[in-house]
């Protein structure tokens, strides 16, 4: 029988921390812009030229020259005589004379002569000439040059995810092309002779594999492809072969189970037969105590607990980050709030809590039955709070911390 040491726990922040520190850039790639939301940008984004790069009018109407306005009143109407008509993307090669105007539409670029656009709205039309019962400021209503964004601006940093803001942005400057981070290979491991495939009868002791496919949909989340290895009985010279050959064909390797104090828990001995690096075997947390990480070459090795809840939360609290981190983000992790607790969470928290939690506007609930070997609260919840070691007795109304979950872009900076 084998015997283990006693487990050193670290703080959730040392955890952090810990593993963070030692994710490494694996290096960058260019793709086509359409192939490009969702990945991380890995050269700052610079304004090449001033947004618009001509004025134009923002409105459909009359461009004019204010200077003609001067006057005008509801006793006092100015006639204009319309002597060119554009639309968006035409340019009027008439110069205006006085009181001249030039029949535009939005986004047309304004006509030499021209400093003001009178909105259809603000003129009576009759044929080709329009009065007008004000004054118009030079440059009201235009949509100036450089307005939005000035050439030679830093736009968007390095770093950044690319979403569908920064793909508007990316097409604004003509990149056909973008530098982003290179995608990890990620590799999945679902160890149990309990587990039985998705599709497979039940029988009696045996149940499904549920942490797999979850896996693999919060890479697919983050936007990173997987390799789904063959669920692994627990059996160690089996599971270690099938291990080492996922070193061979991943930067990172997520198992889930086998990873306690269990006899047939084999992930702490293959561990120790690989000669890798332990970064922790047990963080002061709740679920997800047991969550190991281990280094060896370049290589991860995410050892998630195989309770669904704890699997679930040590992906979000270490394998995002990490796994970011390869890839150039500058927000690795999860983006915090605060929120009033809708209901009360009378338990002791030796530990720090992490409570699978329905967030909505300010306020936060557990989302059901919240133990570590929970599935529903994993589907329910939308978020999860955060309750620090050592307290007791929350109350309704309490303030508490909140992880936002499947949010695009989080933070740079693990405050809890
Ligand atoms: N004596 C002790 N026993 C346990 C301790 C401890 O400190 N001392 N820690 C407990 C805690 S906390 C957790 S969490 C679990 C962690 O166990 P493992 O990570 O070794 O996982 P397994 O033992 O393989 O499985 C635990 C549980 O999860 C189910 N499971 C496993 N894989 C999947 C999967 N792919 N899909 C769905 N469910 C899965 C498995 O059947 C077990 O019920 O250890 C405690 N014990
Ligand atoms: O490590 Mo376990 O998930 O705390 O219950
Ligand atoms: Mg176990």
């Amino acid at each position: 029988m084998k015997v283990e040491k006693t487990r050193t726990p670290v703080t959730v922040a040392e955890a952090v921390f810990r593993v963070t520190e030692r994710a490494c850039r694996i290096g960058t790639e260019r793709v086509p812009l359409a192939e490009s939301y969702g990945r991380i940008l890995a050269e700052p984004l610079t304004a090449t030229h001033d947004v618009p790069h001509f004025t134009r009018s923002p409105y459909d109407g009359y461009a004019i020259a204010s200077a003609d306005s001067a006057g005008a009143s509801g006793n006092n109407r100015i006639s204009f005589t319309v002597v060119d008509h554009i639309g968006a993307g035409a340019v009027s090669q008439v110069v205006i004379g006085p009181c001249e105007a030039v029949r535009l539409m939005t986004g047309a670029a304004l006509p030499p002569g021209a400093d003001a656009v009178v909105m259809f709205e603000q003129a009576t039309a009759a044929g080709h000439t329009f009065t007008i019962r004000k004054a118009f400021e030079p440059q009201e209503n235009l949509s100036l040059q450089g307005e939005d964004m000035r050439s030679g601006e830093m736009i968007v940093p390095a770093g950044s995810f690319i979403h569908p803001g920064i793909v508007a942005l990316l097409a604004t400057f003509g990149c056909g092309y973008v530098q982003v981070g290179k995608r990890p290979v990620v590799g999945i491991l679902s160890t149990g002779t309990e587990l039985l495939e998705v599709t497979a009868q039940l029988a009696p002791g045996k149940i499904r594999n549920s942490n797999g496919p979850m896996i693999a949909a919060q890479l697919a989340r983050m936007g990173i492809p997987y390799r789904l290895y063959d669920t692994a009985a627990d059996q160690l010279e089996a599971c270690l072969l099938t291990v080492r050959k996922a070193l061979t064909e991943t930067d990172c390797l997520i198992t889930t189970g086998g990873v306690s104090v269990g006899d047939y828990d084999y992930l702490p001995e293959i561990y120790k037969r690989l000669g890798a690096d332990v970064l922790f075997n047990k963080v002061a947390m709740r679920p997800g105590s047991v969550t190991t990480v281990a280094v060896t070459g370049d290589t991860y090795l995410f050892g998630l607990s195989g309770n669904p809840s704890a699997c679930f939360t040590g992906f979000e609290l270490f394998v995002r980050p990490a796994l970011l981190k390869m890839m150039g983000a500058d927000k690795i992790y999860l983006p915090r709030t605060t929120a009033v607790l809708a209901e009360d969470f009378p338990k002791a928290n030796p530990f720090t809590r992490f409570i699978r939690a329905v967030h909505d506007r300010s306020s936060v609930r557990p989302a059901g039955f919240n133990k570590s070997n929970a599935v529903s609260s994993i589907a329910r919840g939308n978020s999860l709070i955060v309750l620090p070691g050592g307290t007791r007795g929350y109350a309704a109304g309490d303030l508490v911390d909140v992880l936002l979950l499947g949010v695009e872009e989080g933070t740079d900076e693990w405050v809890l």
